[in-house]
């Protein structure tokens, strides 16, 4: 089933998951709002979806700003006319061992990865009230919000804070007819693994380049390594229609990993 005339906005969608994430739905019929901090990148992946024809808008804004989230929302709904998905995908990581977790990085990690997924939801949930629409808020979550890793202490606190705001947001809007939900990859190749690998592998000299990423990934018991499509195919389903009595849920996608 397409999903002709419906808008969905994705944060941090210039490159990695967010940018696999919005392809996915583009290509089901979804016009995209995309979004992303990294202004550049921002403008070469709207340029690339306009040449593969999708109907795509752009916003530069940071997730961590109430303000730039609540901008994000209105300029999609000028854009596009209303809004149905909200996807909270921005993200950054930090890896280093408990003892030397400083304020400066609980602050970055907390401020990107929870206040940003808090502001956009209501950011997202105010729309879908006004509009008196249902609507769908899906939350990147993590293995790390299931289960916290050595070396990723304060990376794994946000995500499972992010498991738990997804579960009360979702009590609370169910009245309105909005479900929030949440993906939880594992091991995908993206930028932000290649800096989790160069950061384990500074931090343990035994480790050659490539090794902390093929150290986790060698325990994903369907024997590979996590694409960004492996992602978007869990988060289209979460956008569709079919998905619509599922929510407050922190959904695995990580190829055999975690066990819930
Ligand atoms: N790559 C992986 O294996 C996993 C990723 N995740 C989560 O999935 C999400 C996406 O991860 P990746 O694509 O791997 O990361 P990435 O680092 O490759 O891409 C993240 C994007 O978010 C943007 N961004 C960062 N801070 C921002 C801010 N303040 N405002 C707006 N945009 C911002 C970046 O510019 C970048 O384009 C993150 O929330 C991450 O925690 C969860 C589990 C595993
Ligand atoms: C990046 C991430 O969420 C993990 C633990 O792989």
């Amino acid at each position: 089933m397409t999903e002709e005339n419906r808008v969905a906005v994705v944060t941090g969608s210039a490159g990695g998951l967010g940018r696999a994430i919005a392809q996915r739905l583009a290509q089901n019929g979804f016009k995209v709002m995309l979004h992303d901090i990294n202004k550049d990148l921002l403008s070469k992946t709207v340029k690339e979806f306009e040449q593969e024809g999708f109907n795509a808008a752009y916003f530069v804004g940071d997730v961590s700003k109430k303000a730039d989230q609540e901008k994000l929302v209105k300029t999609t709904v000028e854009k596009f006319g209303h809004l149905d998905v909200f996807i909270n995908n921005a993200g950054v990581e930090a890896v280093g061992p408990f003892l030397k977790i400083g304020e400066d990085e609980l602050q970055k990690l907390f401020n990107v990865n929870v206040f940003g997924t808090v502001y956009g939801t209501q950011a997202a949930a105010e729309q879908f009230i006004r509009q008196d629409t249902k609507g769908k808020i899906i939350n990147a979550c993590s293995i790390a919000g299931h289960e916290a890793y050595a070396m990723l202490g304060t990376y794994s606190a946000t995500k499972h804070a992010v498991r738990a705001f997804t579960q009360v947001a979702a009590k609370e809007l169910a009245a309105k007819h909005v479900t929030v939900n949440a993906y939880c990859p594992g091991v995908a190749k993206t930028k932000m693994w290649n800096r989790i690998d160069e950061e384990m592998v500074k931090a343990d000299p035994s480790l050659k380049p490539g090794e902390a990423f093929d150290k986790y990934a060698s325990e994903i018991a369907l024997g590979r390594y996590e694409k960004p499509r492996d992602v978007a195919n869990l988060v289209k389903f979460l956008a569709s229609e079919d998905s619509d009595y599922i929510t407050g849920q922190a959904i695995l996608v990580d190829g055999g990993l975690v066990y819930r």
